[in-house]
């Protein structure tokens, strides 16, 4: 990559860029990398907010694709020195069938690779996610664990596991001669639950609270920990990753990095009120109003219905076996690792993710605020 901090000369190119996690990337890019020239939006919708970026000084490209497309992926990035691989099926519902969730999360990584070979892409930075080790379908706790810590990573439902055989085809990927014969650097970002300004389980949760006067009702134990990270402090690794690949290659090339900030260790649901009381609601119950075999039972239920409605209409509900065992799991990370490889620093503190994520949900259409 070209050294000069004056003359911007590089070329990103984020899939996925029109997500919820892509969208902060791209907008950050622009604000905190004075190398970039071009930056390329890859993404099967492209959203209407890219036009107020194409005013700025960085050449901002939008490339409406799709990543299971092999000749889209390697057009779009010819020429490109990073990539930045967000784009994903992020399907735990049952929205998505097995084989349409497999196709772009691990065939789309895959022509992703192939991509950087053919057009000499050297730098790829991939996101992967905390699924990719847990929780298990045993439900084993991983409490304030780090990328070394041994589990057993054993996974049966379409997501984590195309998340899992995607983020290995990116570590073996590194070291791979891309054309021109330089060899490709890759690594993985594992987010654990990504919480923030558009994260549509957090706009769920709110409506559904609105449409029950304002309540939401516990259904896990406050002692289950989950994991859970800013969306600004995500998109900040990616940025810094990439920045850092070219001069730290040795050290980072085929290597995983959990994403991880200040957040506080709580339930899933008790860190959702964080955001939710500021803005009207309430979290009833100090324990769970069902116990937790009436809840398999309903959450069985739900997958029952969404089989048998399959023909006629989706249903997807929060809740089913996957997603209740996911919330009833400890999940937790605590490690340094990002830091002592490339110096990495929550760029948001807790108190302002928290402020940005509740003005968020305060600005939201039929806000109680
Ligand atoms: N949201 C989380 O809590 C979380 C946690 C860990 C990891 N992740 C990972 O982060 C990434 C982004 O997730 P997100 O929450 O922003 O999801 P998202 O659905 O908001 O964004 C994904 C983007 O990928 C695009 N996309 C989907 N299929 C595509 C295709 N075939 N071709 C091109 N683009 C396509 C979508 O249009 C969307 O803009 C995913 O890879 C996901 O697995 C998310
Ligand atoms: C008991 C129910 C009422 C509560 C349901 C909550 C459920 C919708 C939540 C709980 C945990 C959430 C997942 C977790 O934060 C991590 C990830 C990893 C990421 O790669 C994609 C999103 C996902 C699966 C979250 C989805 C929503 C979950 C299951």
């Amino acid at each position: 990559m070209a050294d000069s901090a004056q003359v911007p000369t590089l070329v990103y190119l984020v899939t996925g860029g029109c997500g919820f996690l892509g969208e902060h990337i791209v907008r950050m890019l622009l604000e905190r990398e004075p190398r970039l020239r071009e930056l390329r939006v890859f993404d099967l919708h492209l959203s209407s907010w890219l036009e107020e970026l194409k005013a700025g000084p960085v050449q901002v490209t939008a490339i409406q694709g799709d990543v299971t497309q092999a000749h889209e992926v390697a057009a779009a990035m010819s020429g490109s020195h990073v990539v930045i691989h967000t784009a994903g099926l992020v399907d735990v519902f049952g929205k998505a069938s097995p084989k349409t969730i497999h196709k772009v999360n691990v065939q789309g990584t895959k022509n992703v690779i192939d991509a950087c070979v053919q057009t000499g892409t050297q730098y790829l930075v991939y996101t992967s996610s905390m699924e990719v080790v847990g929780p298990n379908i045993k439900g084993h706790p991983f409490y304030r664990g780090n990328e070394d810590t041994p589990y057993e990573a054993v996974h049966s439902h379409p997501y984590p596991c195309s998340k899992a055989l995607a983020e290995q085809l990116v570590l073996e990927a590194n070291g791979r001669k891309v054309n021109g014969g330089l060899p490709l650097v890759t690594c993985a970002l594992r987010p654990t639950g990504i919480y923030g300004e558009g994260h549509q389980v957090m706009r769920d949760f709110y409506y559904q609270g609105l449409r029950f006067g304002g309540r939401l009702f516990r259904a896990v134990p406050a002692s289950v920990e989950h994991g859970r990270v800013y969306v600004g402090n995500v998109a900040w690794m990616h940025i810094l990753v990439a920045r850092e690949l070219e001069q730290r290659a040795a050290l980072m090339g085929g290597q995983v990095y959990f994403c991880y900030d200040k957040s506080p260790y709580k339930s899933y649901e008790d860190f959702n009120m964080e955001f939710l009381s500021p803005c009207g609601l309430r979290l009833i119950g100090a324990h769970p109003l069902l116990p937790y075999w009436l809840l398999v039972l309903l959450a069985t239920l739900n997958a029952l219905l969404q089989w048998l409605l399959r023909p006629l209409v989706l249903y997807t509900p929060l809740l089913n076996p996957y997603t209740l065992a996911m919330a009833n799991t400890t999940f937790t990370v605590s490690t340094n690792k990002a830091q002592r490889h490339f110096g990495y620093k929550p760029l948001f503190s807790w108190e302002e993710s928290r402020t940005r994520t509740i003005q968020w949900v305060q600005a939201m259409e039929g806000s109680a605020w």
